[in-house]
């Protein structure tokens, strides 16, 4: 399987509708890939907290069709990586009245039909920022392609081990984690990865941006990690796409082969004192 990562660079001297329409073009580039991946909040930044209303679509707004277009053209599976999605206001909210907005992730087939949307989980900011910006999602998200079955989560979701064995136990084999992830924290990006994938027995594909949005430098260094902990490949700092070859079959060989995932001790008491 050829997977590219498109690490864009998220900076306030492009517009919106640039920037859309230059990914639109970079995916369709990676025609012979069979699945790609963008970041998260690549249109407004995912520090860029007060753009997050006035970037805000609905989930079939500008950015679905451009990247539905993208990836039917292309002949890819594309996660779009995620976009500031605004819900529809509810029926009794009163004139004025708006949706929920959420983090919300867009999985494309090659035909260009939404294959799932995914709401980040686990919001990032403690008492700030998306943290209260945003509304949570509460549900696992996991995708069937051909050859393996993708568990996707987004950026801060890493922290979250649990979330990952959820996937896993919904039969994720590839995990995918587009990112806005900040250059402060590169050290936790890698090493998360690597844990992630060593603990879960997967492949981890995460694709973060490059470039600085509302004063935060980004990480870039996107890294896709294999089953064994190993990193196949990894981006620098600025714009790039990573292109890598990887073998689904061995998620279930090294499950096999180190069969760690069936020692699992489910449901132990708590601690007594
Ligand atoms: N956008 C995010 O979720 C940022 C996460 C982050 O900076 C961290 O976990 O550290």
């Amino acid at each position: 399987m050829r997977a590219s990562l498109i690490q864009i660079g998220v900076d306030e001297d492009e517009s919106v509708e640039a920037r859309r329409a230059r990914v639109a073009s970079l995916v369709r580039e990676q025609a012979g890939a069979d699945l790609v991946v963008l970041p998260e909040l690549w249109t407004t930044g995912a520090f860029a907290y007060e753009s997050f209303a006035t970037g805000a679509e609905p989930l079939r707004g500008p950015t679905y069709e451009a990247m539905a277009e993208a990836a039917r053209e292309a002949g890819v599976w594309l996660h779009a990586g995620s976009i500031p999605e605004r819900g529809e206001a509810p029926a009794d909210g009163g004139p004025g009245a708006e949706g929920p907005l959420c983090n919300t992730s867009l999985v494309f087939s090659p035909s260009g039909a939404l294959a799932a949307a995914y709401r980040k989980i686990h919001r990032f900011g403690f008492d700030k920022g998306e943290a209260v910006l945003m509304g949570a999602g509460d549900t696992l998200v996991t995708v069937p392609l051909p050859d393996t079955t993708l568990g996707v989560a987004t950026c801060y979701d890493l922290r979250f081990p649990e979330l990952f064995r959820g996937l896993v136990d919904a039969g994720a084999e590839t995990l995918v984690v587009p990112a806005g992830w900040p250059e402060r924290r590169r050290s936790h990006w890698t090493l998360l990865a690597q844990a992630r994938a060593v603990e879960n027995q997967a492949f981890v594909l995460a694709c973060g941006t490059a470039g600085t949005h509302a004063g935060v430098p980004q990480a870039g260094h996107s890294i896709v990690v294999d089953p064994w902990g190993e990193v196949l490949a990894e981006a620098g700092p600025d714009e790039e796409i990573l292109t890598v070859d990887f073998d689904p079959a061995r998620v279930a060989r090294t499950r096999e082969q180190f069969p760690a995932l069936k020692d699992r001790v489910l449901g132990l008491p708590p601690p007594t004192v």
